[in-house]
């Protein structure tokens, strides 16, 4: 399997270089060159398997025979190995027809989880047959750096750097990043929002002499490395609800576009998906685009689902290159667009392209609080301010014929104050994170320069 950019100026690569590379060297992100096909008899037969054999099943498809099997089903074995929920991603039913999909049964208590853990492993066995070390980077809302923290803790072969943007993160977020203190974690507070953070990031991978100085990697959803292992729990949904004989629809809380996207190629890959709805917070980019087939930032808010806090929303650009007909001159041209102007206009061919398989709708602070109340009060279940939003999403829409399924991407201990504002109740953190609030915290505040953040990195990674 070969990966593509989707700005058609980086070199095509395998499944291992692309991992590594994170972002393409023209700025553009990785895509497979085609879709791996599974067909209904396997999706079938992935009924009574662990989660772990059908992450194999997937996940094979696109490291071809660059990774042997043996120690592939190793790496996805321990990546869920992990997960305190026996079926890593367990479906509950809150109303008929209404499902969520859990997520968050992870170390960190977030979607993040799923894949971080398998994405660690995989670069960590890259490099050790290599002999390299990399310099591994990340920009967060707060649970991207968690997970990434939590996965890449202690590893030899590799730093870690994540950004947060300061005073933006709930408080259970910092910590999980802040009071992990092993030699190779680096916490960085930038002074501006996640999307300064994610425009240093990117801007490090354009640095083509910092960026081989210090063999730079990333672990947003930009690595395609994210995604691959964001597929698996589509097919697993779909199927225990009676795919591929019956579609099933998936309403996905949306910021950076990675999550929803990792559906898109689901059904790209043959799981048969009736409905793939984006429910954004007041920062509803993306809604709008889809409504007027512009693209124009407006500036962000900040919510009580802070994570989803986003206007430069990366995966984006994965769907724009596929419902141009995989034209990536028309992708670099509304990415230029992006860059000087601050918007773009979507061509009329990819935007219907992308209405035939996306609807999106947006939810504002009071009705997601009023999800929390409400769904507390008619199924006694208690959703994080991210599913909330996804849920009065999925609520909004015409009652089709096939399950709704909203992906539940976080716990509602991760944000204590929202979920208690709304809801009254004070959701516990698990036993592993009790004395969380009395950890020793490590941080250094940076100015959002991204000469400052490229010396902060220059004096601490082992990989220059
Ligand atoms: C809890 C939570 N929900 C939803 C999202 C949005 O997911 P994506 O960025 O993949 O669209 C995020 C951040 O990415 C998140 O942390
Ligand atoms: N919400 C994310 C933002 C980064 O998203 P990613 O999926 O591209 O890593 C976060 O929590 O950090």
């Amino acid at each position: 399997m070969q990966f593509v950019s989707t700005r058609g100026r980086a070199p095509v690569l395998g499944f291992s270089d692309a991992v590594l590379a994170g972002l393409a060297s023209d700025g553009g992100l990785y895509v497979p060159q085609s879709w791996p096909q599974i067909g209904a008899d396997e999706i079938a037969s992935f009924a009574g398997k662990s989660y772990a054999e059908v992450a194999y099943a997937i996940i094979s498809r696109f490291t071809g025979d660059e990774i042997a099997p043996a120690r592939l089903k190793q790496i996805i074995d321990d990546s869920y190995a992990v997960f305190r929920h026996p079926s890593v991603a367990p479906l509950v039913e809150l109303a008929p027809g209404q499902f969520v999909l859990e997520l968050f049964h992870g170390p960190t208590l977030a979607f993040k989880d799923v894949a971080m853990q398998f994405l660690s492993r995989i670069m960590d066995h890259i490099l050790a047959e290599r002999g390299l070390k990399a310099t591994i980077v990340g920009a967060t809302s707060g649970d991207t750096g968690s997970a990434a923290i939590e996965a890449f803790r202690g590893r030899d072969t590799t730093d870690i750097f994540i950004l947060h943007p300061q005073g933006r993160t709930s408080p259970v977020q910092r910590l999980q990043m802040t009071t992990v203190l092993d030699a190779n974690v680096h916490n960085i507070a930038l002074e501006g929002t996640f999307d300064d953070c994610q425009n240093i990031v990117k801007a490090m991978f354009n640095n083509h002499g910092f960026r081989n100085r210090v063999r730079l990697s990333g672990v947003n959803s930009i690595n395609w490395g994210r995604i691959v292992a964001q597929i698996v729990y589509y097919f697993t949904a779909g199927v225990s609800l009676g795919a591929p004989h019956r579609p099933v629809s998936f309403t996905v809380p949306t910021g950076n576009f990675g999550d929803i996207f990792a559906g898109y190629c689901a059904k790209a890959m043959g799981l048969p998906i009736d409905r793939l709805i984006i429910a954004t917070n007041a920062n509803d980019i993306l809604r709008r685009t889809l409504d007027t087939g512009r693209y124009e930032m407006a500036g962000v808010a900040p919510t009580i689902s802070p994570s989803m806090d986003i206007e430069i929303s990366s995966n984006f650009e994965r769907l724009l290159f596929e419902a141009a007909g995989r034209d990536a001159a028309a992708v670099r041209r509304m990415m230029d667009g992006l860059k000087q102007s601050g918007g773009f206009a979507v061509p009329d061919m990819a935007l219907q392209a992308i209405r035939r398989d996306f609807a999106a709708a947006t939810t504002d602070e009071d009705a997601t609080r009023a999800t929390i109340a409400q769904t507390l009060k008619a199924a006694d279940y208690l959703l994080d301010p991210h599913t909330a939003v996804g849920l009065n999403v999925a609520q909004q829409q015409p009652h089709g014929t096939t399950p709704m399924i909203t992906l539940a991407t976080a716990h509602p201990a991760k944000f204590p104050a929202a979920v208690k504002a709304a809801s009254g109740v004070d959701p516990a953190l698990p036993s592993w994170l009790g004395d969380l609030y009395e950890r020793e915290e490590r941080l250094s505040v940076l100015a959002n320069d991204q000469q400052a953040v490229e010396d902060f990195i220059t004096a601490r990674t082992r990989a220059a």
